[in-house]
């Protein structure tokens, strides 16, 4: 690694008994040890935290960027205790463009009113009502992963959270139309995350063919599509997730308007399906390279039918310790932002107003400080004899924590379990000799070659 000049990344100010927060800009001018970061971020995490501590700052990208490295930095970020530390400045700059005024992206008073509301949309009687909806969706998609033998398990999953998302959340039957919202919502995540993001000066949707270009119109349709069905859902009692968005009231009887319906419902579209993705992905991997645990998790399944109701699911205790772990291995959320909105500390360490701060639940998840051999596939360590989760309160948080925790958290747990559940039903599952998985790390985890599998039916 670069070691670059050592800097403060400001002094405190006078008195204040604070350090500076220590770092440098090492490694190429402009991108700065973004490329390391890229090629092998454990690595990279660790030499910064046995540098340079728990909060430290490096240059990506252009900019400065302070790291909260570990549970405790992560604790004193999350609690916010003098309301320093703010999501919409952290997010706006790398997602913003296509999924503004998503809860997440909102803060203090104004994020808790939206976040009230949008509660009501989570409750259990509707979780279980978004469960009946998508296990004949599950089913449908199995079936054809049974018939094909060998397949990208990967891009399989993702259709199969594309279309649970659309029906599920939108109320949609499969068809074209489901078809074109779900290939807009997938167009805007890779936006997001795209490499290639300048706008073009005089072009309305940017460098014609990009990514970017094909995002912005994406979220145009959205908008259009979205918006032209309020008014039909605010007038239904239908069960799936939109309906019940233009119905919600908080306690205090607030109630959503129509554009913040349209916004909410692109940015639970976006926060759902990669995510869920992901983990369905490493679980699918870590259950087929452990076959014993594989069996397992299906004699559970057996015991129950097909389309598990919510309360058989949480019978499911090993596949739960699958999920836990699989989470914590990868999580697919791997770093989050905030964005210092005035002069602040953590851990001692001075922080500028307008610094932007990644929290890194990788790193955390991968203490050997916190966890026994951390790079081992090990869901035991869940398990109540052990719980290594317990060590520190925000030593596992694929979820985030605090007021931000995710909102979707039970619902993912939910389509998870459901899948697997109908797969080990259905199905025993193999991967090729020797295969290893490896994630792609730019952005969310991606799996490079799909994870390709051998599925035989039971
Ligand atoms: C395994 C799947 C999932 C993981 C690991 C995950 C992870 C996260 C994390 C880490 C955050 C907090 C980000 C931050 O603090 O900066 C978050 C927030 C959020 N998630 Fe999830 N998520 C998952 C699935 C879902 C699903 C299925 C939904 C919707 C149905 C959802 C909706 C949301 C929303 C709306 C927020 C913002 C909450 C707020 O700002 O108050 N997530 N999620």
């Amino acid at each position: 690694m670069s070691t670059g000049m050592h800097r403060p990344l400001a002094m405190p100010p006078r008195g204040s008994g604070l350090e500076p927060v220590p770092g440098h800009s090492g490694g190429i001018p402009v991108v700065g040890e973004t490329l390391t970061l890229l090629r092998n971020p454990d690595r990279y995490l660790r030499e910064v935290y046995e540098a340079d501590g728990p909060v430290a700052w490096r240059r990506g990208l252009g900019r400065k960027m302070v790291m909260a490295l570990g549970p405790d930095a992560w604790t004193e970020i999350q609690q916010n205790k003098d309301k320093a530390f703010a999501n919409g400045p952290g997010y706006e700059p790398v997602i913003g463009r296509f999924f503004h005024r998503g809860v997440l992206l909102l803060d203090f008073e104004e994020h808790l009113f939206h976040r009230r509301i949008m509660q009501a949309a989570f409750a259990r009687d509707r979780l279980v009502g978004y469960l009946d909806r998508m296990n004949p969706t599950i089913e449908q998609h199995l079936g054809i992963w049974e018939a094909q033998g060998e397949l990208k398990a990967a891009p399989a999953f993702k259709r199969l959270a594309l279309d649970v998302a659309t029906q599920t959340f939108l109320g949609m039957e499969a068809g074209e139309r489901s078809q074109a919202m779900g290939g807009a919502f997938n167009d805007c995540v890779v936006a997001a995350g795209a490499v290639v993001r300048m706008p073009l000066p005089g072009a309305r949707y940017g460098l014609p063919g990009t990514e970017w270009s094909r995002g912005i119109k994406a979220r145009q349709f959205l908008e259009s599509e979205l918006g032209g069905m309020v008014a039909s859902k605010r007038a239904s009692d239908g069960t799936d997730l939109f309906s019940v968005l233009c119905n919600v009231e908080s306690e205090d009887g607030e109630v959503f308007t129509d554009e913040d319906i349209v916004n909410h419902m692109v940015f639970l579209m976006f926060a759902a399906h990669d995510t869920s993705t992901a983990t369905m992905t490493s679980m699918a991997y870590h259950l087929a390279r452990n076959p014993e645990w594989q069996e397992r998790c299906r004699a559970e399944s057996l015991a129950l039918g097909q389309h598990a109701t919510y309360d058989e699911l949480q019978q499911l205790t090993s596949l739960d310790l699958v999920m836990k772990e699989s989470l914590r291995m990868t999580p697919p959320i791997p770093m989050m932002f905030r964005s210092a909105v005035k002069d602040t500390q953590v851990l001692g360490r001075f922080i500028p107003q307008g610094t932007i701060v990644g929290l890194l639940p990788h790193f955390s998840h991968h203490m050997p400080e916190y966890w026994s051999n951390p790079y081992d596939f090990d869901p035991e360590r869940f398990s109540e004899e052990r719980r290594e989760d317990k060590g520190h309160r925000n030593a596992w948080v694929p979820f985030g924590s605090s007021a931000h925790k995710c909102i979707g958290m039970y619902f993912a747990g939910m389509e998870i379990k459901a899948t697997l559940h109908q797969l080990l039903r259905t199905s025993r599952w193999s991967l090729p000799v020797g295969y290893r998985l490896r994630w792609a790390t730019t952005g969310l985890p991606q799996v490079r070659d799909g994870l390709p599998i051998h599925v035989q039916s039971l």
